[in-house]
């Protein structure tokens, strides 16, 4: 015997065990992460949180097929959106799109981004379906942050349907990852690029990032 923890060698022709996981789940905060003060300039609590960017699938109001998710900044690291599920956002006969759910998590979760005032993309979203949506349902989502650890932030989501206090129909984990504003302008397509440097409004809220990193 050597002590060793490794599990037996499978029989011939058995598939092999399958690995334990060595670490937590990538979304859940390391011991050492802080919750950091809302950044100055940071939406207050109570105020909406303006679109990124009009052509946005999840919050552009220039998308009549997305989601057109509204989210208003919370207390603390927090922020409360709504979108309503219509028919173009079916998956099942009535009923949402699990994907389509997911985008409405990765979105509001993203939102709490401009309350650390840090340009961030998803690197891993995990997402709990845990009751039908149907169409035509208000779908209430809160996120908040749990942790920030250098470049990563941490966060957490569950959306409500009907309200507030309504039954929870999904929730979401995510790590975020913080980029320069240049992740933007450099990998995308550049006619779009170009549009969106052209537009005065979007240049001036990424560059409240570049100010205020
Ligand atoms: C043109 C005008 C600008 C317009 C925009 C203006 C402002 C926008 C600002 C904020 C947006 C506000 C609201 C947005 C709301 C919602 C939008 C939805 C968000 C999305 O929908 S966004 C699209 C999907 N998203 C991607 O398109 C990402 C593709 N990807 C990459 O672009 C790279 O992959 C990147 C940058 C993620 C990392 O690359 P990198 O080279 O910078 O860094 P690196 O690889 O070193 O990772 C550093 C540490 O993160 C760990 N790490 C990395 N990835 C991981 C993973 N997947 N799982 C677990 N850990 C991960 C590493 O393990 C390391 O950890 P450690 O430090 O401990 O070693």
């Amino acid at each position: 015997m050597t002590g060793s923890t490794a599990p037996a060698a499978a029989p011939q022709g058995a598939p092999a065990p399958l690995p334990r996981p060595a670490a937590p789940p990538p979304t859940t905060p390391p011991a050492d992460a802080v919750l950091p003060p809302r950044a100055p300039g940071a939406p207050a609590p109570g105020t909406p949180i303006e679109p990124h960017y009009d052509l946005c699938f999840g919050c552009g109001p220039q998308r009549p097929d997305g989601l057109q998710l509204t989210a208003v900044a919370g207390e603390g690291l927090t922020v409360d959106a709504r979108f309503t599920v219509r028919a173009v956002h079916q998956g099942g006969p009535g009923l949402a799109h699990g994907g389509l759910l997911t985008t409405a998590m990765d979105e509001t979760l993203g939102t709490l981004n401009w309350l650390l005032h840090a340009p961030a993309v998803t690197g891993r979203l995990e997402t709990d379906f845990v009751r039908p949506v149907p169409v035509d349902s208000e779908l209430h989502i809160h996120a908040w942050v749990t942790g920030v650890h250098g470049r990563k932030v941490y966060s957490a989501a569950e959306g409500r349907i009907g309200g507030p206090d309504g039954p929870v129909a999904i929730r979401a984990q995510a790590l975020f990852i913080q980029v320069k504003l240049e992740h933007f302008t450099t990998h995308g397509r550049p006619e779009d690029i170009k549009k969106a440097l052209d537009d005065p409004d979007l240049f001036k809220r990424a560059r409240a990032f570049e100010v205020n990193p």
